[in-house]
């Protein structure tokens, strides 16, 4: 299972790194996203838009190469060609299961824009292939339900908004549109289903400074994050917000800049408290205590202990940085399979600031837990725990 030409966490010798996650064992969970989720995604994409034949020729190369054939370049036309080259050319002619499931699954969604055109110059450049799904996300009863819940919240003390604040950006990472291709289970969340929960030391971070933000997902995540990131604005807890998204359409449902957009104007059109927020987000956008970010880092296949420079100057500058999801998380800890109790500080100490991870859990890896509650876990499911969504943490450091 561990793929050994990755290079260890900065300041651990190589051989004693956990093992990388690859996706050769047939039925694991990263076997079962690249045999079942990815063929699904080209699926649904390929429905999703009047796309020409020349667009389905290559959504049938991509589809044979990823489960049955091997790594290949990108085309010589890819202005980024030599930049994959450089971040894994030992991969190209391996199989798919064979490389490390981080690198894997970041090359599949290049590949599929390009596939679809979304790089080429012409008609197709710039026509993000998840955006139907996105915006119907917007477009719920249950994304009503939630912005009108707003309006019960907002009498209540400061303190007792921020906490379900945290805790609506937390669990809005289960709206995961690539999760949702597999089996997800959809059991309501409760404080029990919290596996570590470090929000006091979070919110004891919020000292008026610069919060950075690294969204995960659009719409019904997006909504949940913004709404915080309104009120701590708004009570004075942070003078500024970076948010970061992504620079181009990836994993099914990552927000990108459109999507920020698309966001904002729901929460804007919205009647009530969440209309209001939305008017402070844009008018915080416009004097700068707002800024939004697409680093090309946030589609790069590679862990958080490569952070280039700039970043790593800003993460260190800021209050605090927030990670979202899942795959920052496994980002984060290089996506490696830590044993489960290894302390979080330890598996973060590369980074440059301090740092919060709100996380539902959706794949393998996971650091941080106390003893007891890992057996507690295992006991009652095994291992389903680590990928079912159902469970999530708030954890800080390093
Ligand atoms: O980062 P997110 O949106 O919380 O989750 C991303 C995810 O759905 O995709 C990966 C597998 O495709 C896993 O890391 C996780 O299950």
């Amino acid at each position: 299972m561990p793929a050994p030409a990755e290079p260890a966490p900065s300041g651990q010798p190589a051989e004693s790194a956990p093992p990388v996650v690859v996706s050769n064992v047939v039925g694991s969970f990263p076997w079962s996203v690249l045999a079942e989720r990815h063929p699904a995604l080209i699926r649904q994409v390929r429905g999703a838009f009047p796309y020409g034949p020349g667009q389905h020729r290559a959504l049938d190369t991509l589809l044979a190469d990823c489960t049955e054939g091997v790594v290949e370049p990108l085309g010589p036309e890819a202005a980024d060609r030599d930049q994959w080259l450089e971040w894994g050319r030992d991969r190209i002619g391996r199989s798919w299961f064979d490389v490390p499931f981080l690198w894997s699954e970041s090359y599949f969604y290049r590949r599929l824009l390009e596939a679809v055109g979304y790089f080429a110059p012409g008609p197709w450049q710039g026509i993000d292939p998840f955006r139907p799904f996105k915006l119907a996300e917007l477009d719920t009863a249950e994304a009503d339900e939630e912005l009108a819940a707003l309006d019960e919240l907002a009498p209540r003390p400061a303190e007792e908004q921020e906490v379900a604040l945290l805790h609506g950006s937390l669990w809005g990472n289960r709206a995961d549109l690539g999760f949702r291709l597999g089996a997800a289970s959809q059991d309501t969340p409760t404080a029990s289903r919290l596996v570590a929960d470090d929000g006091d030391a979070l919110r004891s971070l919020l000292r008026g400074g610069t919060l950075c933000l690294v969204a995960d997902n659009a719409g019904r995540e997006l909504i949940p994050d913004l709404l915080l990131v309104d009120h701590l604005l708004h009570h004075g807890r942070i003078t500024r917000a970076v948010l970061h998204v992504k620079p181009y359409p990836y994993y099914v449902s990552d927000a990108t800049t459109a999507d920020t957009v698309d966001a904002l104007r729901r929460l804007v059109d919205a009647k009530g408290a969440a209309g209001e927020a939305g008017r402070r987000l844009w008018a915080a956008a416009a004097d700068g205590r707002l800024t939004v970010r697409a680093h090309p880092f946030f589609c790069a296949p590679l862990p958080y202990a490569d952070l280039p420079d700039d970043l790593r100057r800003e993460f260190a500058a800021a209050d605090l940085t927030v990670l979202k999801g899942d795959l920052n998380y496994r980002r984060l800890i290089g996506d490696r399979l830590y044993p489960a109790t290894t302390p979080f500080a330890v598996a973060t100490d590369h980074f440059p600031g301090a740092v919060a991870a709100l996380r539902t859990l959706k794949s393998d890896v996971v650091v941080g837990l106390d003893a007891g509650t890992e057996a507690a876990l295992v006991a009652a499911e095994e291992q389903r725990w680590r990928t079912g969504g159902t469970h999530a943490l708030i954890q800080v450091g390093p």
